[in-house]
């Protein structure tokens, strides 16, 4: 890749809210000569992060499409930005995206894309921490047996406030304030964001036919979650995070979202504030942990931006799963336990 050829490439914005503005905010600050020609927004009057190109704002998505060669997809939702990143895909563009919740509910849709390596979404999962690249590439040398994740940084710095006796509606809006909630908060306390996380995972290295549904149905969140049940877990230094774990059970994956009591010495444990926290198990590699900050702008910007890097060099994008891993033989998962 040369500088020049990136320089040339007309990148098309879908979004400049909390993640789109940081993306171009380091685009500016970098000095990548990136050519940010479109950028799509519903109020092209509202104040911008500074690297917001103002002049190329618009309201109207066909100026988008029409005039990149690249698409960056910052909008979030599972409709109309589903909508644009496939057409984009069927014309040939690249797509980087942060949605995770169009990948979990469209996935079928993008199948096409995913084969051809032309759909980009580090930042869907763990934002900036790296959980997409190692479950499509490094960690499929081993079988899988399960996986365990803190996937949602709203919930995670909820709960930790919640340790320090704040209450709820104080640190939810602390995590508005912050940039980590989703645009609707409720799918993050509801665990449904985390559900969409888990789902892109368990696709990726467990299982390429698990159903959103599924997932779904097996997903709670933490709004029931009182002071005393917080204050408990404490007691012997554990403490109560939101889980999403996939493990064998009667012969097939299961995926489930669900609080969890995690005791002192549980490598999930010490993820605090807005941090991620995956914990993988594999038959040769044996566990392998990785955390990192899981939510937030600057943190997501920078996925973003290692991926439109990979997309603007046409190197490809992670490919999908193309059969169930092997259900492990008599191998027991370690279980967690759910506060109900
Ligand atoms: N925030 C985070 O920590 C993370 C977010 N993500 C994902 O990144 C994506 C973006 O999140 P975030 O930046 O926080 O969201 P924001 O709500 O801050 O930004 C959304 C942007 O999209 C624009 N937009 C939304 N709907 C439309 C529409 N119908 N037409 C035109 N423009 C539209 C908004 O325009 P306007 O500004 O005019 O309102 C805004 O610029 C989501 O998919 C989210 O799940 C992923 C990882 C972490
Ligand atoms: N709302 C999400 C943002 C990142 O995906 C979260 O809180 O984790």
């Amino acid at each position: 890749m040369t500088w020049g050829a990136v320089g040339q490439t007309r990148i098309g914005l879908l979004g400049a809210g909390t993640v789109g503005g940081a993306l171009c905010e380091l685009i500016a600050a970098r000095r990548l000569g990136v050519q940010v020609a479109h950028v799509l927004v519903r109020d092209p009057d509202k104040p911008r992060a500074a690297g917001v190109p103002t002049a190329a704002l618009t309201t109207d998505p066909e100026e988008v499409l029409a005039g990149s060669e690249v698409i960056v997809e910052l909008m979030g939702g599972t409709g109309l930005a589903g909508d644009l990143m496939l057409r984009a895909l069927a014309a040939g563009k690249r797509v980087v995206t942060a949605n995770k919740a169009v990948l979990a509910e469209r996935w079928d849709a993008f199948a096409p894309a995913l084969a051809a390596g032309t759909l980009y979404f580090e930042a869907a999962v763990m934002a900036g921490t790296p959980a997409v690249a190692p479950l499509a590439g490094v960690l499929r040398g081993s079988r899988p047996l399960e996986l365990h994740a803190i996937l949602n940084g709203t919930c995670n710095y909820i709960l930790g406030e919640l340790e320090t006796g704040a209450d709820f509606e104080t640190a939810l809006a602390e995590a508005q304030r912050l940039g980590y909630a989703e645009a609707d908060p409720s799918l993050d306390v509801d665990g449904v964001d985390a559900a969409h996380k888990l789902t892109l995972l368990a696709r990726l290295a467990f299982d390429p036919e698990l159903s959103w549904e599924a997932v779904r149905a097996n997903t709670r969140g933490i709004r029931h979650l009182t002071p005393a049940v917080i204050k408990e877990a404490m007691e012997d230094g554990g403490r109560i995070r939101l889980v999403g774990s996939v493990y064998p059970e009667g012969g097939a994956w299961r995926a489930a979202v669900r609080p969890v009591y995690l005791p002192p010495s549980h490598a999930l444990a010490g993820s605090a504030s807005n941090r991620n926290g995956l914990l993988f198990r594999g038959d040769a590699v044996g566990e392998v942990l990785i955390t990192g900050a899981g939510a937030g702008a600057a943190p997501t910007a920078s996925a973003v931006l290692a991926d439109l890097l990979d997309a603007l060099a046409a190197r490809p994008g992670p490919s999908p799963l193309r059969a169930a891993a092997p259900q492990p033989d008599g191998y027991e998962a370690h279980p967690l336990g759910e506060i109900k």
